[in-house]
């Protein structure tokens, strides 16, 4: 069992029967999805999941686990995904894969944030190892990215992958790949971000993770907020 399969596991025990579990996206979410069908069909583990994303919804039929719309849903119980940075203080860089505005609604709308990733996710700073990106409405792209250049970022909007055209999200917003200088912290950032018009949403999670789970040469290091 590698890393990414044991903190998945690890979530996967958290949940209870009658729950209503969100569904992340990305490898260790995967590896989540896999895992709850497995406490599903062992166990006979009574659930309710919703989706982040189309690619985790397809997983989650394909491993039987009985899904809702978003549009059915008021609350949940527990949302479990990945992250692609994360810092000391428990905030998250998420969003490489597209799907960072049903994270975050999912991720606020849950009780309890569950993070599952392996040690190689932790960093010291928000935007250590990747850019920040954020979706914005088409028509405000360049009217968004002169307001973020303003605020020391350099910003490029994101092209899809045979690079001949722009990269359009699940909810039909561009991306913009933003650095920001290192001394602007992850509390200004999401400030920036959040009171930025024409910004859909961004991959800067702060204050919503309620439990992290780092996996390191098969030890789970649980970390609580
Ligand atoms: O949009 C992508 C999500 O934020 C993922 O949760 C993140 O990229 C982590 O992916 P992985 O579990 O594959 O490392």
């Amino acid at each position: 069992m590698n890393d990414k399969q044991l903190v998945a596991e690890h979530a996967a025990s958290l949940v209870e029967d009658s729950m209503i579990v969100g569904l992340g996206t990305g490898s260790t979410a995967n590896y989540f999805i896999e895992a709850l069908s497995r406490r599903q069909r062992d166990e006979g583990l009574r659930i309710t999941t919703v989706a982040s994303s189309t690619i985790s919804a397809i997983k989650a039929a394909e491993h039987g686990l009985p899904l809702l719309d978003i549009s059915q849903l008021g609350h949940l119980d527990l949302y479990v995904d990945g992250a692609d940075e994360i810092t000391p203080g428990l905030t998250l860089l998420k969003g490489r894969g597209q799907d960072l505005v049903m994270e975050k609604l999912l991720a606020r709308a849950a009780e309890r944030f569950v993070v599952v990733a392996d040690k190689s996710k932790q960093v010291s700073r928000i935007g250590e190892k990747f850019v920040i990106p954020v979706e914005v409405m088409p028509a405000a792209w360049k009217i968004v990215r002169h307001a973020l250049e303003k605020a020391n970022g350099e910003a490029e909007l994101r092209l899809n992958a045979s690079k001949d055209n722009v990269a359009v999200t699940a909810h039909g917003s561009y991306v913009l790949d933003v650095r920001f200088p290192d001394w602007l912290d992850d509390a200004e950032l999401d400030i920036l971000l959040n009171n930025t018009p024409g910004v859909v949403e961004h991959g800067v999670f702060r204050g919503l993770a309620s439990l992290v789970l780092i996996a390191d040469q098969g030890q789970v290091d649980v970390v609580h907020a």
